[in-house]
């Protein structure tokens, strides 16, 4: 990518979206260009074409997606799958007609098989079975990375394909019912501190509710009040969680270094990688990479630690009516590692930053 390369990041305003936005202006690219949700709905495939064609982008980050954490995930599962099949439909397809150099692809994790072994390689994609909850979702994730796959080889285009393990940071998503774990714990702790300290305004200003009560009661939906915080599921699982700012650098690191013919590798045996048009008759395989940190923690120890570091004084209860979903998902990195990336911030700096972020918002 040259610095004056124009590059469209789709969900530029979003938790890894906006990082990478401010990853690639960070490291001098001046022609980095994003459109919101309501100057472009990525599921309109003539709004599509039309921004493709009149803009014309070099490069693409696919950072725009129908998101949600475990519960909304297994509500809203025709919205999952309509919508990121849709999405990545209309941006790879455009992106071939219109000629652009590149695109990164984001995936996610939940591609692999809900018992996979661990930590989890990229070679065990399709595998065995998925986790019944964000199966939806999982599938047009994998459609996705199929997608570019299916463009590199007939086509010759050059689409990557990252699958991010859980991410938090600036920007993320809060809300109770349909945020990832980190983020709504943060909030449901910090209020919870709030009511235990008699602070009924900062309650009703963070929920930008109409009154104390109003507050209360839908705090109390998510078993939240003043002495007590309801955690989903038995607290059992591991999650591993990658700060924001560092998945958005080894995407721009990723998209610098690594092109679709330096990723896969061929039929069982082969020893080298080959370019699209050689790779004819073979079978392509692991054409994406991990982005993770290789370290996890179960869900009873972050909402402990986030506990401490928000400093709230009452008890943690488990849900066991509420899912777990995935028992373990941890992401083996050696690859990303093997191409010189790590992470720098680790869970408890990252928890810290965020929670001073989110006050900061408030
Ligand atoms: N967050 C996580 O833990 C993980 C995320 N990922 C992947 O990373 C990528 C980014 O996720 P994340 O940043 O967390 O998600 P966010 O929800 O924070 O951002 C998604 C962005 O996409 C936009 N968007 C959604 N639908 C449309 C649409 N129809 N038209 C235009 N814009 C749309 C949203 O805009 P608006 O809000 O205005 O609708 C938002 O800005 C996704 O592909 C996700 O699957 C992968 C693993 C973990
Ligand atoms: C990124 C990833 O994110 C999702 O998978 P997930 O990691 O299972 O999602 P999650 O973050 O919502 O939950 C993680 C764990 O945490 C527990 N948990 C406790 N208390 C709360 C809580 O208050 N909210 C939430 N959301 N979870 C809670 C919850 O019960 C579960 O055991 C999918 O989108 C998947 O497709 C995907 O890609």
């Amino acid at each position: 990518m040259q610095k004056n390369s124009k590059i469209y990041v789709a969900g530029h305003r979003g938790l890894v979206g906006s990082a990478i936005v401010n990853n690639l202006k960070a490291k001098g690219y001046t022609n980095v260009i994003g459109r919101t949700h309501s100057e472009l709905d990525l599921l309109d495939q003539n709004a599509v074409k039309e921004f493709f064609e009149t803009e014309k982008p070099d490069y693409v980050f696919l950072a725009a997606a129908k998101v949600g954490g475990i519960v909304a995930n297994n509500t809203y599962r025709a919205d999952f799958i309509y919508e990121n099949l849709q999405i990545q439909n209309n941006i790879i397809h455009q992106s071939y007609l219109n000629g652009v150099k590149k695109l990164m692809f984001l995936g996610s994790t939940c591609i692999y098989p809900k018992n996979c072994p661990q930590p989890m390689k990229e070679e065990y994609l399709l595998t065995s079975e998925l986790e019944y909850t964000n199966e939806p979702y999982a599938i047009a994730k994998i459609a996705g990375i199929k997608m570019c796959e299916s463009y590199n080889l007939q086509y010759g285009t050059n689409y990557i394909s990252v699958m991010p393990t859980n991410l938090y940071g600036p920007n993320d998503n809060f809300d109770l019912e349909k945020s990832h774990v980190l983020p709504a714990l943060i909030r449901k702790i910090h209020c919870a501190k709030l009511l235990n300290e008699g602070k009924e305004e900062e309650v009703v200003k963070d929920l930008k509710a109409e009154s104390i009560d109003e507050a209360k009661e839908y705090l109390a939906k998510f078993g939240v009040d003043g002495n007590r915080v309801e955690i989903w599921g038995s607290g059992k699982p591991m999650r591993e969680f990658l700060w924001s700012e560092d998945m958005a650098d080894a995407c721009v690191f990723l998209m610098e270094n690594r092109d679709f013919k330096d990723t896969y590798s061929v039929s069982e045996g082969a020893n080298t990688t080959c370019t699209p048009t050689e790779v004819k008759n073979q079978e392509v395989r692991n054409t994406h990479i991990n982005i993770g940190t290789g370290v996890d923690i179960s869900i009873k120890e972050l909402a402990e630690t986030i506990k401490g570091i928000v400093g709230f004084k009452g008890e943690l209860y488990f849900n066991t009516d509420k899912p777990d979903g995935t028992m373990k998902k941890l992401t083996d990195v050696s690859k990303l590692h093997g191409l010189g990336w790590q992470h720098s911030i680790g869970l408890t700096e990252g928890i810290e930053k965020m929670y001073q972020w989110y006050k900061e918002q408030s």
